[in-house]
């Protein structure tokens, strides 16, 4: 099973560190290198440029391929599919123009210049929309084109939104959403390798802004805790050996821990104890 991954730029190192916590760390070599395994014989990596891994899954050279969305579109492959939203490189595709330059509105393209690293996306958008525009492939520094009369418009990647302000533009309109996906080829996605892949990926999701909390509490007092508990299935109790009390763990959300240790201690636990969950296999 061999995984393209972004070999560099902003989706590189939350790339690398999602398949640590997965259980698929990737074993380090030579810098620039092109390949590499991981800790999982049945499992290895190839790197790529974010744009090329959508067709490096459609081609065969990997079977999966991490990678934004955005790239996935542009790509126009065939036979590949989305499996799982990583939850990661959120960010939108705009349609933004030169602040004060009175085009407000989609529309006020109409015969104008679009630049953009996304022409399949940009054409697509401006089709659907029935808005004849002329667009300009770049690839980088979009948001310089209106600015040295190359374009009217861009259609860029935002997150923060600080680029476009720096450079006086303002959104016209939203183009897509976009994120980091995991996505196979058709042909392997039923495949037992990938299924445990895609597994091994959902539970570090599934962990993460979950807490495990571990007590102890007297049996007499075991109900009042249990109502505290939320959720997940239930706690776990354990008997703890000769004594009349029982170990109790649960998972519970970072958002409510505050708040359950301090119910916990007033119901009776002891030994209160909260850690971190790398992974979480329902
Ligand atoms: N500002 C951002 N916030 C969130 N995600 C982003 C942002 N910019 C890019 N991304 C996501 O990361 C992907 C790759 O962008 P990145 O800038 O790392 O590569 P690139 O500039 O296309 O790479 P290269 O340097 O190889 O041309 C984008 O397609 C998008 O999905
Ligand atoms: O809304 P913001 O938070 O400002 O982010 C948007 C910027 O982020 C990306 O560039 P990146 O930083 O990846 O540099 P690049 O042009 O080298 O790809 C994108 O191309 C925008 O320029
Ligand atoms: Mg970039």
């Amino acid at each position: 099973m061999k995984i393209a991954v972004p070999n560099k730029g902003r989706l590189h190192d939350p790339t690398l560190d999602l398949l640590d916590r997965a259980g698929l760390a990737v074993e380090a070599g030579a810098d620039r290198q092109l390949y590499a395994d991981t800790v999982d014989p049945d499992v290895s990596v190839l790197f790529a440029r974010a744009a090329d891994i959508p067709e490096y899954v459609a081609d065969g050279a990997a079977d999966l391929g991490i990678t934004g969305y955005d790239q996935h579109r542009e790509s126009r492959v065939d036979g590949v599919s989305d499996l799982l939203d990583l939850e990661y490189g959120s960010c939108r595709l705009v349609l933004a123009a030169p602040e004060d330059g009175g085009l407000t509105v989609p529309a006020d393209l109409d015969g104008r210049t679009v630049a953009t690293e996304f022409p399949n996306v940009t054409r697509d958008y401006f089709e659907e929309a029935g808005i004849d525009v002329d667009v300009v492939e770049v690839t980088g520094a979009t948001e310089l084109t209106p600015h040295v009369e190359m374009a009217d418009a861009i259609v860029d990647i935002t997150s923060t939104g600080t680029t476009l302000r720096v450079n006086h533009l303002a959104v016209v309109d939203d183009v897509l959403d976009s994120s980091v996906r995991l996505f196979a080829r058709d042909d392997v996605a039923d495949d037992p390798d990938v299924e445990r892949v895609v597994t091994a990926l959902r539970s570090v999701l599934d962990a993460a802004g979950k807490r495990y909390v571990m007590l102890n509490v007297d049996t007499a007092d075991l109900d009042a805790v249990e109502d505290v508990l939320p959720g997940m299935g239930g706690p776990t109790v354990m008997d703890v050996e000769g004594e009349d009390s029982v170990a109790v763990h649960a998972v519970v959300d970072e958002r409510d821990v505050f708040a359950t240790v301090a119910d916990l201690k007033e119901v009776g636990a002891r030994d209160v104890l909260v850690t971190e969950i790398e992974r979480l296999v329902e």
